[in-house]
C-alpha cells in the first residue's frame, strides 16, 4: 500500500458526495400517477357508457317484439339513453386519450431531461467509449419509442378488459347457460395458447430470430467494410456471405411457418366474428327450442358476444410495439444507471499546477490491470513525453489527468490536491486536452474554438487558430470564422484536430495533455503542434504521448511506459547516452538508422529492444 492510499483515501471517501442512485423509471413515473389514474378512470367510464347503445338496441328489440301496443315514451327514453351513452363514451375516450398523450409528452420530456443531466455528469471515459449516434438514439428514438407504452397501452388495456367483464356480468343475468356457450370461442383460443409454447415452437422461434440476426450481421458487415471489401476485390465473397445467410433463412422460415401457421390460423378462426356468431346462434336456437330462452333474449348475446373475444385479441394486438418499447426502456435505463464520478462535497483549490501520480493502478476490467503502479511528477514549465509500445497504457495514463477515469488505487494530484477533491469546473479551468476522438459542435468555427472561453474576442480566437495552424484554412471557408461546421463546411480529420488544438490553446490552461498520434495526422498539423508546444513555454505543464522523434527529443523529460509500468525516465539525451531500454526503443523506432544500416524492419534493432525487454521481465520475475 502506498502512502497515498492509506488515511487520505478513507477520509476522502467521507468527503465526496456519491450521487444518489437514479430513482429509475418507477421514480420518474410517480409524479404522473394522477394522470395515469385519470386515463384509466375515464376509460372505464367510457367503456361502460359504450355498452349503453348496445343495451338500448337489446331493450328496443325486446319492446318491439313484445306483444301488444308499443310504449312510445319508453322507446324514446331508451333511444335517448343509448345516444347519451354513445356521447359520454366519445367524450370520455377522447379526454382519456388526450390526457394519455399529455402524460406521454411530460414523461418523455422528464426522461430526456434526466438523460441529458446524467450524460452531463457521466465520466468522460464512459462517454468516450460510446459513439455519438448511439447516445443520440437513446435520447431521441428510444424515448419516442415509449409512446405506445405510455399514451396507448393503459387506456387500451383497460377498455379491452372492462367491456367484456361488464358484458359477461350482464349476459350471466340474462341466461347463464347461453353465456357459457358464448364463451366457447374464448376457451378454444386459450386452449391453443399452450401449443404456441411447446419446446419445438420455442426452438423454431429462436432459430428464426438467429437466422434474421445472421442476415442483419452480414448486411452490416458488408456495409461497414464496403471500402475494404472493394479495395481488395472481395465484393463477391461478401455478397456470398449475405446470400448464404438468406438461403439459410428460407429453410428456417419455412420450418417456423409450418409449426406456427396451423395454430395461428386456428386461433384466428375461433376468434373470428362469423365463428362466434355461429356458436351463439346454434346455442341460442337450442335454448329457444327447449323453451329455456325467450327469442328476444338472444339479441344481447348476438350483440355483446362478439366483444368477449376482445381481451384475447388485445393480448396480441400492439404486442410488437410494446416489446419494442420495453427494449427501448431497457437502453434508457442503462444510460440512467451510469454512475457519475463523485463530486467533492468540500472542494479543494489546487495551489500551483505541479502534477503528481502516486502509485496509480487502473484497469478497465476487474482482472486486468492496465496501469500497474505508476509514480510520476510533471513539473510546471516542463514538457513530458510518454513513449512506449502499443497497448502499454499511454492513452490510459494521460486520460487520468482530465479525469476520464479515477485510479483504482493511488492518486493523481494537481497542485497538491487529489483530482477527486477538485470541483469539475475548477479542474477543467486548469487542464485541457486534445485526444484522438475530436468532436466538433455543429456551430461556427469561432464558437468551436471559444468553447471554453465563450467571451473571447475575435483577435484572441484568430491568434489561437494561427498558433494551431488552422487560420489559413478557416479563411478559405465560405464565411470564415462564422462558417457553421457540419452544415456549411466539413473539415478533414487533421483540420478538426487543429481546431481542437486552437480550442485548447485559447483555453490557456496551465496543464495541457496531448495525444500526438492524432495531432500528427498530417504534416501541417504535426508542424502546428510542434510550433504550438514550442511557443507555449512559460510555466505550463505539458504531457504528450509522443510518437515522433522530434517531439521526444524536444521534451524535457521522457517516460518509457511498458506494460503499465514506467521502466525508464529522464532527459532524452541522457537516456540515450545511458544506452538502456529507452535507447533500444529509440533505435528500434528510428527510421533514419534503420534506413542507413538495414531495411526498415531491422530485426537487429527490434531484436535489441526485445532482448532488453525479455531481460527485464526475467529480472522482474527473479525479484
Ligand atoms: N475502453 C477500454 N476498455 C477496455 N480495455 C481498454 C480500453 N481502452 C484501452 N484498453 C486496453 O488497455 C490497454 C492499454 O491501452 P492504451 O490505449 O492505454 O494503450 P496505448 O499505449 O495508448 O496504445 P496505442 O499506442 O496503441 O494507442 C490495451 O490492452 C487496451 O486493449
Amino acid at each position: 500500500m502506498t502512502a497515498i492510499e492509506s488515511a487520505p483515501a478513507a477520509a476522502r471517501r467521507e468527503r465526496v458526495r456519491d450521487p444518489a442512485p437514479d430513482p429509475g423509471t418507477a421514480g420518474l413515473l410517480r409524479p404522473h400517477i394522477p394522470g395515469f389514474a385519470a386515463v384509466v378512470i375515464l376509460q372505464i367510464a367510457g367503456a361502460l357508457a359504450g355498452l349503453a347503445p348496445l343495451l338500448a338496441v337489446v331493450e328496443l328489440g325486446r319492446t318491439l317484439l313484445a306483444p301488444g301496443p308499443i310504449d312510445a315514451g319508453h322507446v324514446r327514453t331508451v333511444v335517448i339513453a343509448g345516444a347519451a351513452g354513445l356521447l359520454v363514451r366519445l367524450v370520455c375516450t377522447a379526454t382519456s386519450s388526450g390526457i394519455g398523450h399529455l402524460v406521454d409528452t411530460d414523461v418523455q420530456l422528464a426522461l430526456r431531461r434526466r438523460l441529458a443531466e446524467r450524460l452531463g455528469r457521466a465520466p468522460m471515459g464512459w462517454l468516450s467509449r460510446r459513439r455519438t449516434g448511439e447516445l443520440a438514439k437513446v435520447v431521441g428514438d428510444d424515448v419516442s419509442a415509449m409512446h405506445p407504452l405510455i399514451a396507448h397501452t393503459p387506456g387500451e388495456l383497460t377498455a379491452a378488459f372492462v367491456v367484456p367483464a361488464a358484458s359477461l356480468i350482464y349476459l350471466l343475468t340474462v341466461d347463464w347457460r347461453l353465456t357459457l356457450i358464448t364463451l366457447i370461442p374464448v376457451a378454444l383460443a386459450l386452449m391453443l395458447v399452450p401449443l404456441l409454447m411447446l419446446p419445438a415452437r420455442a426452438r423454431e422461434q429462436r432459430e428464426f430470430e438467429a437466422a434474421m440476426g445472421r442476415i442483419a450481421d452480414s448486411v452490416v458487415e458488408f456495409v461497414q467494410g464496403i471500402a475494404v471489401v472493394k479495395a481488395f476485390g472481395g465484393s463477391q465473397r461478401a455478397h456470398r456471405a449475405f446470400i448464404t445467410a438468406v438461403d439459410d433463412f428460407v429453410g428456417t422460415f419455412l420450418r417456423w411457418v409450418r409449426g406456427m401457421s396451423p395454430i395461428a390460423a386456428a386461433m384466428r378462426l375461433v376468434l373470428a366474428p362469423p365463428f362466434v356468431l355461429l356458436v351463439v346462434l346454434i346455442g341460442g336456437a337450442v335454448r329457444i327450442a327447449s323453451g329455456g330462452l325467450a327469442p328476444a333474449d338472444l339479441l344481447p348475446f348476438l350483440l355483446l358476444g362478439l366483444g368477449l373475444t376482445a381481451p384475447v385479441a388485445a393480448l396480441g394486438h400492439g404486442f410488437d410495439d410494446v416489446t419494442a418499447a420495453g427494449r427501448a426502456l431497457g437502453r434508457v435505463k442503462e444510460v440512467l444507471s451510469v454512475r457519475p464520478l463523485p463530486e467533492p462535497e468540500r472542494p479543494v483549490t489546487p495551489s500551483g499546477h505541479r502534477v503528481e501520480l502516486r502509485g496509480v493502478r487502473f484497469g478497465y476490467e476487474e482482472d486486468r490491470e492496465v496501469l500497474r503502479g505508476v509514480d510520476l511528477v510533471l513539473e510546471p514549465g516542463t514538457t513530458t513525453a510518454v513513449v512506449g509500445p502499443s497497448g502499454s497504457g499511454k492513452s490510459t495514463l494521460v486520460r487520468l489527468l482530465p479525469r476520464f477515469f479515477d485510479p483504482a488505487e493511488g492518486a493523481v494530484l494537481l497542485g497538491g490536491a487529489d483530482l477527486r477533491d477538485i470541483a469539475a469546473d475548477e479542474l477543467y479551468r486548469r487542464v485541457s486536452f486534445v485526444f484522438q476522438d475530436v468532436r466538433l459542435l455543429r456551430a461556427s468555427v469561432a464558437d468551436n474554438i471559444a468553447l471554453a472561453v465563450p467571451h473571447a474576442d475575435r483577435d484572441a480566437i484568430v491568434r489561437a487558430a494561427r498558433l494551431a495552424g488552422i487560420h489559413d484554412r478557416v479563411m478559405e471557408l465560405p464565411r470564415g470564422y462564422d462558417t457553421v461546421i457540419g452544415e456549411e463546411a466539413r473539415l478533414s480529420g487533421g483540420e478538426a484536430q487543429r481546431v481542437a488544438l486552437a480550442r485548447a490553446l485559447l483555453a490557456d490552461t496551465p496543464v495541457l495533455v496531448l495525444d500526438e498520434a492524432t495531432s500528427f495526422a498530417d504534416p501541417q498539423t504535426e508542424q502546428a503542434v510542434r510550433r504550438a508546444l514550442a511557443g507555449l513555454g512559460g510555466d505550463r505543464t505539458i504531457l504528450v504521448i509522443a510518437h515522433r522523434q522530434e517531439t521526444i527529443a524536444g521534451a524535457d523529460t521522457v517516460v518509457l511506459l511498458e506494460d503499465g509500468v514506467i521502466t525508464e525516465q529522464g532527459a532524452p539525451a541522457e537516456l540515450l547516452r545511458r544506452g538502456g531500454r529507452f535507447a533500444a526503443f529509440w533505435r528500434a523506432h528510428d527510421p533514419r538508422q534503420a534506413g542507413e544500416r538495414r531495411p526498415a524492419h531491422d530485426p537487429a534493432q527490434a531484436g535489441a529492444y526485445d532482448a532488453a525487454q525479455a531481460g527485464e521481465r526475467q529480472g522482474e520475475e527473479a525479484r
